[in-house]
């Protein structure tokens, strides 16, 4: 999918959304444990439920890679169906990948041309040549982690290197690299005073903000100091809408916590 037709979307849905689709077997509703593939029974109800208010999914590959072979059938059908199914909604495989050059290769071909995902998450720490093969790849974006949600995010990634902190400058470096137009980034929402900051150096990348909900992030906040032009963000939440509740009514309820957002992003583009 390109920029343009994602910024479409979201002027369409008047949503920047993007539901996390990270299911757990021990938290989704029991009924739906007596189906021979109840991950896919899940994903499929939350997706049938919020397609009209969400731009965007991120399955994150780790809970279906927990479930061995079984688990990766599910993530197979699960974005067999949204890109059937749902073909204007941007597809974000969670792997937070990066290798040497020919392992990043077979990665990327793994999530962008088999699984033919719109996007896949990356860690730079191995820098330019685990990254870059990622970026070949045409109408496909590569989704890098510039500042983190997590506590660790300030272990290594503000740390000072030569006066600057270190994720300025993996941002800034990133750049530089081929095919950088295919470059997103990952910040958390729960660094909301960050975002200025990260807006001088990629003022018109789209940034995906995980961290709203479950880890208490402010999508107003965020809004605020990271809202580009193009509006040039996805808001992830997760738990927060997909466990919304556990009994037959799972579903209704994780719509209103997505309808929810929806019209609070509604307010903050009116108001803009
Ligand atoms: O790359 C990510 O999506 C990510 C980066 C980050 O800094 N923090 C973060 O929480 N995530 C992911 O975003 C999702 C957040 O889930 P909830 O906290 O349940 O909304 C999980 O899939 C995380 O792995």
């Amino acid at each position: 999918m390109t920029t343009q037709h994602l910024i479409q979307q979201i002027h369409q849905k008047q949503s920047f959304l993007c539901v996390g689709l990270d299911v757990d077997l021990t938290k989704i509703p029991e009924h739906l444990l007596q189906y021979e593939d109840p991950i896919f029974e899940f994903n499929k109800r939350i997706i049938d439920v919020t397609h009209d208010l969400a731009v965007s999914y991120k399955p994150n590959t780790a809970f279906y890679e927990a479930y061995g072979i079984k688990g990766w059938k599910s993530l197979e059908k699960t974005i067999r169906y949204i890109n059937e199914k749902y073909p204007d909604i941007f597809t974000i495989a969670d792997a937070k990948r990066g290798d040497i050059g020919n392992t990043s290769s077979m990665y990327a071909k793994a999530f962008l041309e088999d699984l033919d995902f719109d996007s896949v998450t990356v860690a730079p720490y191995m820098g330019k040549d685990s990254v870059e093969p990622f970026l070949a790849f045409e109408n496909k974006h590569t989704i890098m982690l510039a500042l983190t949600s997590n506590e660790g995010a300030f272990d290594f990634q503000t740390l000072e290197v030569n006066g600057e902190e270190l994720y300025k400058k993996v941002i800034a470096t990133s750049k530089t690299w081929k095919n950088s137009q295919n470059l997103m980034y990952v910040v958390g929402a729960t660094k909301a005073e960050y975002f200025s900051e990260i807006r001088k150096i990629i003022p018109d990348s789209f940034l995906l903000v995980p961290g709203v909900g479950a880890q208490g992030g402010s999508l107003s906040e965020v809004c605020c100091y990271g809202m580009n032009t193009n509006v040039g963000l996805l808001i992830n939440s997760s738990r927060g809408i997909i466990y919304a509740a556990s009994g037959m009514d799972f579903a209704e309820k994780a719509r209103a916590e997505a309808l929810k957002i929806q019209q609070e992003m509604q307010r903050i583009l009116a108001n803009r």
